[in-house]
């Protein structure tokens, strides 16, 4: 039988747990696919960095173009990371008819469309699995699983850093600066902890499961986003004392071929799934029109998680070459993008604000919402013996994000309301 061989570009935390999977389960996997897969060559920064497998020093490499251009390699493994060079080595690598496995996030969720495209051209398979949720099976499920139905929305934790932190500071009352050093200290946070807490890595990763949700291009600007390092300790109080859990959510939602897609801290009502992951575990929920509710829980990143996803989808080219069916199974996004306006995404939202305390003070606060059509649910007023300002506790019903945004411009000019403290939204 004669060997499938594989280019791998990276021989970092993933690289790694490729190798490891792929020698470690040979067997395995070679009678699954009908032949063994041999990795030919490796692309790495620094070919006498010491590494934790052995590694025949012959096969590394620390130029990726002499991987790309190995006119014997069947697939390429993209485990390094970057975009704008990254973007290149795959596009050539296409052109050459090769096939792509990658985990880069960044590069998938900025320039994927282009990707899929060429692969479609050049009938090559481009699998991209790892890229969200690392170990769990999400992009498979979207394109094979619910290839029948509808999604209607889907709400992710998909990064594990902010999870951690947010739930350090729910069950152990931790402040958000202490916990954030602990979440890099563990190396779960990217080396410039930016991208996870303010939302983009999360931003990046929506926009990918949008588009395979929606069959439509879903781009990262269009996804509204913003992060977690504005919630206080008291912010996480106030949503237990509700009912709620504070997660970072990504909230993608499409009616009539309209969608929305933001990331954002949410007060979720402890009672759903998604409330008790934990940790730096991962979930994504997908509400299905037929299927209903479902969803799917693990590790979203990770040596050996994320390596099973890229392995995974080296088994899942394999066998398609073996079948001559490659580039057949992309999805290709074929809708027009149609996203909804703010005067039609709905929600519930939190809010704290400080106040004067005196009287009148609520009737004025309310009078805006009423002018501003927007209902409100419960108002709670408390006395704070560390704030001098009383403390207004707000929860509305669901309401437009215009008409929100119009209450929060008409408390600029409110001279009863010192601050408006918190504004999150509210789900379940
Ligand atoms: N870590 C995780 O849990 C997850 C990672 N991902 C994605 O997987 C990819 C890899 O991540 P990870 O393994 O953590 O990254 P690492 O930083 O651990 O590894 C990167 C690897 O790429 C090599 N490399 C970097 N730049 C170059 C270059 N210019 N030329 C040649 N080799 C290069 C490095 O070489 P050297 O070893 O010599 O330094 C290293 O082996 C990223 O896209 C990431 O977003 C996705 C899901 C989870
Ligand atoms: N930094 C990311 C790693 C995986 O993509 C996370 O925290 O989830
Ligand atoms: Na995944």
């Amino acid at each position: 039988m004669k060997p499938v061989k594989v280019g791998l570009l990276g021989l970092g935390t993933v690289g790694t747990g490729v190798v490891r999977i792929v020698q470690g389960n040979q067997e395995d996997l070679s009678s699954q696919v009908g032949s063994p897969i041999h990795i030919e060559r490796i692309a790495v920064k620094n070919c006498d960095k010491p590494r934790s497998i052995e590694i025949d020093p012959a096969k590394l490499t620390t130029d990726p173009w002499e991987v790309i251009r190995d006119p014997e390699i069947d697939v390429i493994v993209e485990v390094m990371g970057g975009v704008d060079a990254t973007r290149q080595y795959i596009l050539e690598a296409l052109e050459r008819g090769k096939h792509i496995v990658t985990a880069n996030k960044d590069l998938m969720a900025l320039y994927g469309n282009e990707i899929l495209e060429k692969a479609q051209e050049k009938q090559c398979d481009v699998f991209y699995e790892a890229s969200v949720a690392g170990g769990i099976p999400i992009i498979r499920t979207l394109i094979e699983g619910f290839s029948s139905d509808r999604i209607v929305k889907i709400m992710g934790i998909v990064n594990g850093t902010t999870n951690y932190i947010l739930t350090k500071m729910s069950q152990e009352g931790a402040s958000y600066d202490d916990v954030l050093k602990e979440a890099q200290e563990l190396g779960y946070a990217e080396a410039d902890p930016t991208s996870d807490v303010e939302g983009l890595d999360a931003a990046r990763k929506m926009s990918i499961l949008g588009t395979l949700g929606f069959r439509t291009n879903v781009e990262l600007r269009d996804v509204s986003v913003s992060g977690i390092s504005s919630i206080s300790k008291e912010d996480i109080l106030f949503a237990k004392r509700l009912g709620y859990e504070m997660k970072l959510l990504g909230i993608a939602e499409s009616q009539n071929d309209e969608f929305s897609i933001s990331v954002q801290p949410t007060m979720i009502k402890a009672s759903h799934p998604i409330a008790s992951v934990n940790g730096v575990f991962n979930a994504v929920y997908v509400y299905g029109e037929a299927v209903g509710e479902t969803m799917f829980y693990g590790a979203g990143a990770g040596e050996m998680p994320t390596a099973t996803s890229v392995v995974a989808d080296l088994v899942a080219v394999i066998k398609n070459l073996k079948l001559g069916v490659n580039g057949l199974k992309q999805i290709v996004p074929y809708k027009n993008k149609k996203l909804k306006s703010d005067d039609d995404i709905y929600f519930k939202n939190f809010l704290l604000l400080h106040v004067d305390d005196k009287a009148g003070v609520l009737a004025k606060i309310t009078q805006v919402f009423a002018e501003c059509d927007v209902s409100l649910d419960s108002v709670v007023q408390q006395a704070n013996p560390n704030n001098p300002a009383a403390e207004i506790i707000i929860v509305t019903h669901d309401a437009s994000k215009s008409s929100m945004n119009k209450v929060l411009r008409r408390f600029e000019e409110l001279d009863v309301i010192r601050r408006v403290k918190s504004h999150y939204r509210v789900e379940g």
